[in-house]
Formats: structure tokens, C-alpha cells, sequence
């Protein structure tokens, strides 16, 4: 599995990705939504990248001029709620995407344990697409696990991407064990070292969902 981690080379991401780490910062949460989805926009642009392509021809007024154009059908997939500013930036480069979203939240059993509960899922077919599988947050890998395992009943996608913002290292080692497909890739803004007794990621940057779109009870 290819783990491509945005940050190894600088650019203006790391900007947007210090100000949703920063504890001030990060409570406008209007900015913090734009935020994600400017980081959802030039992960996109990476991820097309590494997309197949081929040439067609585009009539200008003048003219015929030939242009290279991905070929892939894109499905953008998103885990609900955090997801959905990400996936936003995403669709906004990707507009001729067909999408699909999952719900996964933690039902807390103490103030440690939970269980992570996959209840909705809305999807076109996946066969022989390419899924861009969105989340912000990959703490434990959990949520993505079971969100990937989640969308496999919908059909067999031609490759997976795996867009996260911030992964925690555990994250990464527990998706490169458990989703073994050889047609993965991850795409990550940062690596971080850890994670808490909460199974929140250190630094990290908080709640996502919260910082979006405020607590839940
Ligand atoms: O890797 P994991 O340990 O599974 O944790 C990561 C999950 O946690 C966050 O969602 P959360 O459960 O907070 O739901 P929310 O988006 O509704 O806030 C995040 O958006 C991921 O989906
Ligand atoms: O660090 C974490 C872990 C789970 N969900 C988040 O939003 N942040
Ligand atoms: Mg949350």
C-alpha cells in the first residue's frame, strides 16, 4: 500500500493545515470548514495526478486544440459528519463525480471504550470505478475500515484512494494490516506520533465534527 503523506514537501497547504491545528484559530468554525475544503481541493488536484488520461480534441473559436483528460469515473465517498467540508473541496475540483456518503459515529460504552456503529450508507455502484474515500480524522482507522468494508457491498472499485487530513502513525499501521487490497492508496496532509487514552490524535487537532459543525449530545 502506497501511504503518499502531502506534508514531506512544503507548500501553501501546510498554512491551512496550521490554522485548523491552532487553538485559536480553529474556533471560527467558518474558517475552519473552508479551511478543510481548500486542503479536500489540492488533495484533489494531487490525487488527479495519478489518474489515467487520455487526449480529445477541444474546438476553440479558432481553432482545434488536443487535451489531455482523465478517463477514471470518480465516485467520492465521505464518513458523516466531519467528512462533508472535506468532501466538499473535493467535489468542487472532481464535479463530475458520482458520490457516496457512510455514517460512523463512536457509541461511547465509558469514558474510554467504544464501539464505532455504521448505520447509513448511500452509494451508486462501484464497479470499476475509481472511490476517493474521505475523512479528516484517521485516529484509530476504525471508522475508515469499517467505512471501506461498508462500501465494498456496493460494487468492486477499480482503485481506492484513502484521503485523510491528519492520520495518527497507529492509524496508518492498523490500515496497512487490515485493508490489504493491493489497489489502495492513502493520502495524508500529516503523520502524527500518537494517540490519547481517548483514542484522540496527539497533536492532532481536536474534534473535527466539532470544530465544524458544534458538539453532540
Ligand atoms: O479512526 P477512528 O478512531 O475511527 O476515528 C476517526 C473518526 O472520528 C471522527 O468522527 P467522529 O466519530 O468524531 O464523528 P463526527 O464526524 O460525527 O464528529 C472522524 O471524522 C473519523 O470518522
Ligand atoms: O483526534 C480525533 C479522533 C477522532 N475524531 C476526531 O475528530 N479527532
Ligand atoms: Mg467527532
Amino acid at each position: 500500500m502506497q501511504i503518499n503523506n502531502l506534508s514531506e514537501e512544503n507548500s501553501l497547504l501546510n498554512q491551512f493545515l496550521k490554522e485548523i491545528r491552532n487553538v485559536e484559530i480553529q474556533q471560527d468554525s467558518l474558517r475552519f470548514r473552508r479551511n478543510i475544503e481548500r486542503i479536500g481541493e489540492i488533495m484533489a488536484y494531487e490525487i488527479s495526478k495519478r489518474m489515467t488520461y487520455e487526449t480529445e480534441n477541444v474546438k476553440t473559436q479558432l481553432g482545434v486544440a488536443p487535451i489531455n483528460l482523465p478517463t477514471e469515473q470518480v465516485v467520492l465517498g465521505t464518513i458523516l459528519r466531519a467528512g462533508l467540508p472535506f468532501h466538499n473541496g473535493f467535489l468542487n475540483y472532481f464535479d463530475h463525480a458520482e458520490n457516496a456518503f457512510v455514517s460512523a459515529y463512536r457509541k461511547y460504552k465509558d469514558a474510554l471504550k467504544f464501539d464505532i456503529f455504521i448505520e447509513y450508507i448511500a452509494s451508486p455502484s462501484l464497479d470499476g470505478k475509481t472511490l476517493i474515500v474521505t475523512d479528516p480524522m484517521l485516529a484509530t482507522g476504525s471508522s475508515m475500515e469499517l467505512a471501506v468494508g461498508a462500501l465494498h457491498t456496493k460494487g468492486k472499485p477499480a482503485h481506492i484512494h484513502i484521503a485523510t487530513i491528519i492520520a495518527s502513525q497507529p492509524a496508518i499501521d492498523y490500515i496497512q494490516s487490515n485493508l490489504t487490497a493491493d489497489n489502495i492508496t492513502v493520502w495524508t496532509a500529516a503523520i502524527d506520533p500518537e494517540l490519547n487514552s481517548h483514542s484522540y490524535i496527539i497533536p492532532g487537532l481536536g474534534d473535527a465534527g466539532d470544530l465544524a459543525f458544534g458538539q453532540k449530545l
